[in-house]
């Protein structure tokens, strides 16, 4: 039954991979465009039409290292279903669960491209995300790799290509990739190495035309779907993947596109590599290029074995299409969706509107899964069986790098630190240096400067006022910035950490890095012009300490803002509750209200306003400073009511409490990322 892979085709190039780590290995690589069915890149020309022709000897078409056969035997998935019912009330209601893989079985050797199809909802997703070691909760069955199970040393063999293309939208293609080879590829290779590999990715990919394009997203227009796309499978293709798992990568992309990513997975497959693809409704020029199909309903398999022979298998179980001519996609979906491939198409709308038409296609539905348990499960079992004896009795077969620990990073921690630093600051210098934020903090504070111009001390209460207005609106505007930090970056963390890429504590530290300049050069600014505008004490000392609270005061805002961002995970929640902390800082900080009751008194000692405004009242006035208090009577400021009341006698203990929280807020940020990531 099962139809063993096409074997190599002729037009082979042999090239000499100089990997440090590979020694020189020779291997045969199959040129990327050599197929005639191949059609011009969508970028504009084929390939290599104008550009110089790419060297070779970092093809991805070079053949993989480390052949993986892929093996799922009986896998099962349930998953929880969310109920309106209040669990509380309802104590003993039994949690539901819907069933959404049961029993599915198949293999994929080397050199195969796999296709998995069936309806919307029957759990292609589901199954591929299994496979790649990425579903949270128990599978059952069993999922093999060389007979071994998935370990990291697998993960860091298996290329996932999701079906949302998850990418950083202001970068380019060239950016993109390179990006992705200097933190994937292994420490021996020099970036330049590593530059070239990328290079030669989008060479191979045909998206030469388009290397120096952003690659957008939702609000940013960048490249086409189709290039999109390709710059997804680049990314995985760069690692040299042994086992590459793809979500429906033709979705959404015209025929000819469609063809020619698929004729390209048939090629990264031809290279030794095990290839597993979703895909929906492809044509039947596409389908020829699978050599097996695994067919879904409702997840349970109908059929699961070699593309070529899938007429003849349900022809012999009494389906036979009513055309001459039929694309075997559509009779296989037709026949997942229990609808009958011999009704022609009129028949079948007038069926549709039958009452009995769903009874009619679950038991169409039921009948084949009950005959692929008949007559293909017991062989698809027998084979697998006789993969794993042969492979016990060959144990060279076992591929024995699997079971090296290489749990080890491929690149170095301060390298990872300065890649995911570098493409941080160029992702979001349009959003760090944008125009809107500078006018932002420049108007608020010329119009403060504007308000409180030359205030001196003998309007005691607008000057506190003034300096109570920085460390709020300091607290506010970072606090805000960096919540957002996290939740928009959590579908690229997870990706990125699923894949190996780099430890969670050098992308925190690059990403905390990356956001200072900004955050500190805007405050910066902004009290240069309001100090001096607003009449605050004319010292040098004075303003240089006033700047160092304020910026203290951001980079405390910017952690609690980071911990909100990374415990919630939710940029809506997250600025939820920052609003709401942000305004109990407000009233306690000691200026709205200076007799706080004492059992609610403790919310000063957990707002940073609080402390921030403390030291800025504390630099600001001397001792045994006076101000004009009426009728020509000289009062000493620290007797002012506002400020006597403020207790400024231990300003250390202010600074320590700041520290405090620097460093508190940016660990659980830490911690909770931690928690929420793949390891
Ligand atoms: N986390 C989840 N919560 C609720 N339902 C889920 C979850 N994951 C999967 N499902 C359900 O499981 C079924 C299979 O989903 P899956 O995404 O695997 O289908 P699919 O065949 O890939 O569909 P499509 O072709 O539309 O992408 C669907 O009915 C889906 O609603």
């Amino acid at each position: 039954m099962m139809q063993m892979p096409p074997q190599q085709e002729t037009n082979l190039a042999v090239v000499v991979i100089p990997s440090r780590n590979e020694n020189n290995v020779s291997v045969h690589a199959e040129p990327a465009f050599s197929s005639s069915n191949v059609s011009p890149s969508p970028c504009g020309s084929p390939p290599n039409a104008d550009e110089p022709p790419a060297p070779v000897k970092f093809s991805f078409l070079r053949r993989s290292l480390y052949p993986i056969t892929l093996k799922f035997e009986d896998v099962g998935y349930n998953i929880k279903l969310r109920t309106n019912r209040n669990s509380c009330c309802a104590p003993n209601e039994p949690k539901l669960t819907r069933n959404v893989l049961n029993g599915v079985t198949g293999m994929a050797r080397p050199g195969e491209l796999l296709a998995m199809l069936g309806p919307s909802g029957s759990g292609k997703t589901t199954l591929l995300t299994a496979l790649a070691g990425r579903l949270p909760g128990k599978v059952t069955g069993a999922i093999t790799y060389n007979g071994h199970p998935f370990s990291s040393s697998v993960k860091r063999k298996i290329g996932f290509v999701s079906q949302d293309d998850v990418l950083y939208p202001h970068l380019t293609v060239l950016e993109t990739l390179t990006y992705a080879a200097l933190l994937r590829l292994p420490k021996e290779l020099t970036r330049q190495e590593k530059a070239d590999q990328a290079e030669m990715i989008i060479s191979e990919l045909g998206l030469g035309r388009c290397r120096t394009n952003v690659v957008g997203g939702p609000l940013v227009r960048g490249v086409s779907g189709g290039e999109r796309k390709r710059v997804s499978i680049g990314l995985e293709l760069l690692v040299n993947p042994s086992l590459l798992l793809l979500d429906e990568p033709t979705s959404g992309l015209d025929s000819t596109t469609a063809q020619r990513i698929v004729a390209q997975l048939r090629a990264v497959a031809r290279g030794g590599r095990t290839v597993v693809t979703t895909i929906h409704q492809p044509s039947s020029r596409l389908y020829r290029m699978f050599d097996k199909v695994v067919v879904l309903t409702e997840g349970c398999l109908i059929y699961s074995g070699s593309a070529g022979l899938v007429m003849e298998y349900f022809g012999s179980l009494g389906y036979s299409p009513g055309f001459d001519f039929i694309n075997p996609a559509d009779f296989l979906l037709d026949l997942a969706n229990g609808i009958k491939p011999d009704l022609r198409h009129d028949d079948q709308q007038e069926f549709h509107n039958k009452l009995e038409y769903h009874d009619e296609q679950n038991s169409i539905k039921q009948s084949l899964i009950s005959s692929y348990k008949k007559n293909l499960y017991p062989a698809l079992k027998a084979e697998i069986q006789q993969h794993s004896l042969d492979q016990d009795t060959h144990p060279s077969r076992k591929m024995s790098s699997l079971r090296r620990d290489e749990s080890f990073w491929m690149t170095s921690w301060w390298e990872q630190f300065t890649v995911l630093l570098s493409r941080g600051l160029r992702e979001r210098k349009h959003e760090s240096y944008s125009g809107l934020r500078v006018f932002q903090v420049m108007s608020v504070s010329v119009l403060s400067g504007l308000l409180w111009w030359k205030s001196d001390t003998s309007h005691v209460q607008d000057q506190v006022g003034l300096l109570f207005f920085f460390s709020i609106f300091w607290g506010f505007f970072p606090l805000f910035n960096a919540v957002f930090a996290f939740p928009l970056e959590r579908p690229m963390l997870i990706k990125e950490r699923s894949s190996g890429m780099y430890r969670l504590s050098s992308y925190y530290f690059a990403r905390i890095a990356g956001d200072l300049p900004m955050e500190l050069v805007l405050p910066t600014i902004f009290v240069t012009v309001t100090y001096w505008m607003g009449g605050l004490k004319p010292s040098l000392g004075t303003f240089v300490l006033t700047l160092l609270i304020i910026l203290f005061n951001v980079l405390v805002s910017q952690g609690l803002g980071l911990a909100l961002g990374a415990v919630l995970m939710d940029a809506k929640q997250g600025t939820t509750l920052a609003s709401v902390t942000m305004l109990v800082f407000l009233l306690v900080g000691g200026y709205y209200i200076q007799h706080i009751p004492s059992f609610i008194a403790w919310l000063k000692y957990v707002s940073f306003s609080h402390y921030c405004y403390e030291l800025l009242v504390g630099v600001q006035y001397s001792v045994n400073e006076v101000y004009d208090c009426g009728a020509g009577r000289q009062c000493r400021v620290m007797d002012f009511p506002a400020i006597s009341c403020l207790g400024l006698d231990n300003l250390l203990r202010d600074v320590a409490a700041l520290a405090v929280m620097l460093v508190g807020y940016r660990l659980l940020a830490y911690m909770a990322l931690r928690v929420g990531q793949p390891h």
